[in-house]
């Protein structure tokens, strides 16, 4: 096989039944063994690999596969942890894990945002004494697994230049891609391996050149393919480019000695263009990513066979694959009967897409193929009425832009002042107390009809009764229910607005063992009823402490959705966020002085590249004071934001005109802190002093520290105390003690101040 054709960039691997959730959660339980464990992601890979064949595809991947994180994946197989987990006399794949999710004398690596995905990988940490040898065996052990079910796979590998973009020094000032000549070497003793196994391609991920890039690190791509394509037994090399175009980095590969490339032609899809006239593809296979490997809308195969067919005089030869791996999307279309079957034929998840490229592949071909069924889809989709609600077009058209605004800062803050008369240094939390097993497994029974929906309310207002008295014990003076009734901050409120579809099975990996069911948003939004009134009423009935009311923001429920791709997403998020307008407001009417609004992932959707920030920034600032502009001075207006490097989108957090901001800050030791107040950021702040990643309790000592960090940084009557995040993921016997700390430091510091 010379070309490969048609192909996959990725897979999902976490199983369609989430096997491998479940096998790696008993593995850390000790509930199950290494064999155990070993044997499910065997299986797992065995069904992919067949499937992929069966279907017909030319090429199937290999290294799709992870126990945890294909990033950190990379490192072990180089031979790159940092000593702190070496060091521990773990085995294998302990010591993987150990550097996953840490251990009391190691913490864990950095997790971060993969691109702009909802996944997130494991940051390698490489400084001027690191050093890259071969020792993962893993690459070569699947390619002889897949040869013994009579496939020889197309091994997939993070490339060398995007892995040390994502790494992080660790020594200052320390660059680590000027470890690229060191690096090189382990790559190509990789490639001479894989090729002495009877591997014909080899595929190497650069989704780092979707963002914009320095020359610098266009050079070291440059030398780094000019080096790989000089080692003498290698197979032939993809390089993968995806998650957009690669601007630059396009002449670069192009004119690199690789023998085939992979471009993204749905992101961007004038980034055609720039394929088509780059002269320097003429000797190379060019894979046209046109079937969407991040959404889930059927491809539209005209308009992808169009964009296909414009690169044959271009390229050598012209293959069909997805736009970027299929990870981001879920199994199987089929697994959903209870969809509405009209929507159900406008999807395609990962089963159906790879079906999608083996068509397109034969009809680009010329194969004589029936396209009539994938023609029909899109234009039944095209047709229907039923995703369009005149009464949101009215409303969004009768918007004005005083709806986006609130009285100055200065006013509110007196207001809400007298209407809270809160201490200094407030101390309070994210909205998410732990999810108990019996939390759960209500939730489960509920949703199986073991449960009456009368019996289900009763246990959750139970729960909502437990966690207001513990924070009272505890003394933390802004409380929360808890949100023991939300599945997820998503797709709770997805399943309650028109506009979206729920699936039952659609998981999609956000990090090692922990998944997401991202809704479907299909159509226009709106709130046919209050979502959350009634859990944030009985709390407050509760108490006379202030309860927090807790909503996610319009920008976060684009980011964690497959969105509709017949609008510009400003238009969506407009409508999302109405309809949240429409809960703050009946929140308030409903005695809650404080609402939270979460926007954990206005980070995310920050296009790669800077061209496209204004425009981002302008319609998600107006979608979040359009969700929060509605209510009264004495209302307080809080939003929350964790998992990301914040500085890019500082002045868009100033731009919220939140009244309090809560910002993951305890890993980064409050560093966020000097760079808000140097945008120039003036409100409510409450920097995390608690990293709830980690099962790490710090003690009142360390949260005092932060605390005093942060006091240089914020003056006294500006700053809040409360922890990184929501704490759904942690166990009370770590959330307890970590609170009463926060309650003490806060306590000891107001007594200071005075
Ligand atoms: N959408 C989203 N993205 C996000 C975050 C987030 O909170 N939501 N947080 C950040 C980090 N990402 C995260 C992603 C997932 C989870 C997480 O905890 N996921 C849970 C699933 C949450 C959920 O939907 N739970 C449902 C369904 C749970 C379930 O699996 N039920 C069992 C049966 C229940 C039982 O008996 O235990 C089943 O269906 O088989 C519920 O509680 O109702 C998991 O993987 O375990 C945490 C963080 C960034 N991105
Ligand atoms: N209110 C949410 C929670 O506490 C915010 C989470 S941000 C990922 O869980
Ligand atoms: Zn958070």
């Amino acid at each position: 096989m010379n070309t490969i054709g048609t192909t996959v960039l990725g897979y999902p691997r976490i199983g369609p039944a989430r096997e491998l959730k479940r096998a790696l959660e008993a593995y850390w339980a000790g509930t199950g063994t290494e064999d155990e464990l070993l044997a499910t992601g065997g299986q797992l890979r065995e069904q992919t690999w067949t499937a992929l064949r069966d279907a017909g595809l030319g090429s199937i991947p290999s290294g799709t596969f992870s126990h945890y994180d294909q990033v950190l994946d990379t490192a072990v197989l180089f031979g790159a942890l940092p000593e702190r987990f070496t060091r521990l006399g773990l085995s294998p794949l302990d010591t993987y894990f150990a550097a996953a999710r840490g251990v009391p004398d190691a913490p864990a690596l950095e997790m971060t945002k993969w691109f702009d995905t909802n996944y997130h990988y494991l940051v390698p940490e490489l400084g001027p004494d690191s050093r890259f040898t071969l020792t993962g065996t893993a690459t070569v052990d699947e390619v002889r697994e897949a040869r013994a079910l009579g496939i020889t796979p197309r091994p997939v590998l993070l490339g060398p230049v995007t892995f040390l973009l994502l790494a992080k020094p660790d020594t200052p000032g320390f660059r680590p891609l000027d470890l690229l000549d060191e690096l090189l070497p382990a790559y190509a003793e990789l490639l001479r391996q894989l090729r002495a196994e009877g591997v014909e391609w080899v595929q190497l991920d650069e989704p780092a050149f979707a963002a914009d890039r320095s020359t610098p690190e266009l050079n070291a791509l440059t030398r780094a393919y000019h080096v790989l394509a000089k080692q003498a037994d290698r197979p032939k090399l993809l390089v993968a480019g995806y998650f957009g175009g690669l601007g630059r980095a396009l002449g670069v590969l192009a004119r690199s000695p690789i023998d085939a490339l992979a471009v993204d032609l749905v992101t961007d899809e004038s980034f055609v263009d720039a394929v088509a006239a780059e002269g320097a593809l003429r000797d190379k296979e060019v894979l046209a990513g046109v079937v969407d490997g991040r959404n889930v809308w059927r491809t539209d195969p005209d308009r992808a066979l169009v964009r296909a067919r414009r690169l044959l005089d271009t390229a050598a030869r012209v293959g069909v694959s997805t736009s970027c791996s299929l990870l981001h999307v879920p199994y199987d279309v089929a697994a959903e009967p209870r969809l509405d079957p009209r929507l159900r034929g406008w999807l395609a998840f990962a089963r159906q897409k790879v079906d999608e490229v083996v068509l397109l592949g034969r009809a680009l071909a010329g194969a004589d193929v029936d396209l009539t069924p994938a023609r029909e889809a899109v234009a039944d989709r095209a047709r229907a009425t039923e995703p369009t609600d005149p009464a949101v077009r009215t409303r969004i058209a009768g918007l004005t832009e005083k709806d986006a605004i609130r009285p100055p800062y200065a006013q509110r803050v007196l207001a809400q002042s007298t209407a809270l008369d809160l201490p200094a240094l407030p101390t309070t939390t994210i909205g998410s107390f732990p999810q108990t097993g019996d939390v759960r497994r209500a939730r489960a029974a509920h949703r199986a009809g073991r449960l009456r929906d009368e019996e289900y309310r009763t246990a959750m207002r139970a729960e909502i009764e437990r966690v207001v008295r513990l924070q009272e014990n505890l003394g933390l003076d802004v409380l929360v229910h808890g949100e023991p009734e939300r599945n997820d901050m998503v797709q709770y409120f997805a399943e309650q607005l028109a506009g979206f579809a729920a699936t039952e099975h659609g998981w999609v990996q956000s990090y090692g063992s922990r998944c997401v069911r991202p809704p479907i948003l299909f159509g226009d939004v709106s709130r046919p009823e209050p979502m959350t009134v009634e859990w944030a009423r009985y709390a407050q009935s509760l108490t006379g402490r202030p309860v927090k009311g807790m909503l996610t923001g319009p920008v976060t429920i684009l980011a964690w959705s497959f969105v509709r791709d017949d609008q510009p997403l400003g238009d969506t998020a407009r409508q999302v966020a109405l309809a949240i307008r429409d809960e703050v407001a009946d929140l308030e009417t409903a005695g809650i002085r404080i609402v939270q609004v979460d926007e954990p992932a206005l980070r995310e959707l920050l296009p790669l590249r800077a061209a496209g920030h204004e425009a981002y920034f302008g319609w998600a600032v107006h979608a979040f004071r359009l969700a929060t502009s509605g209510v009264a001075d004495s209302t307080q207006i809080h939003t929350h934001m964790c998992y990301s490097e914040f500085g890019e989108v500082l002045p868009a957090i100033d731009a919220l005109d939140a009244d309090v901001t809560s910002i993951e800050a305890a890993r980064s030791k409050m560093e966020v802190l000097a760079d808000l107040t140097g945008a120039g950021f003036a409100r409510g702040v409450g920097p995390g002093v608690y990293d709830i990643h980690s099962p790490r309790v710090p003690d009142s000592g360390e949260v005092t520290g932060l605390v005093r960090t942060a006091l240089a940084a914020v003056p006294a009557g500006r700053l809040w105390i409360n922890p990184d995040c929501g704490l759904k993921t942690r166990r009370y016997a770590e959330v307890e003690p970590a609170l009463r700390h926060l309650v003490a430091a806060a306590r000891q510091l107001r007594g200071e101040a005075r």
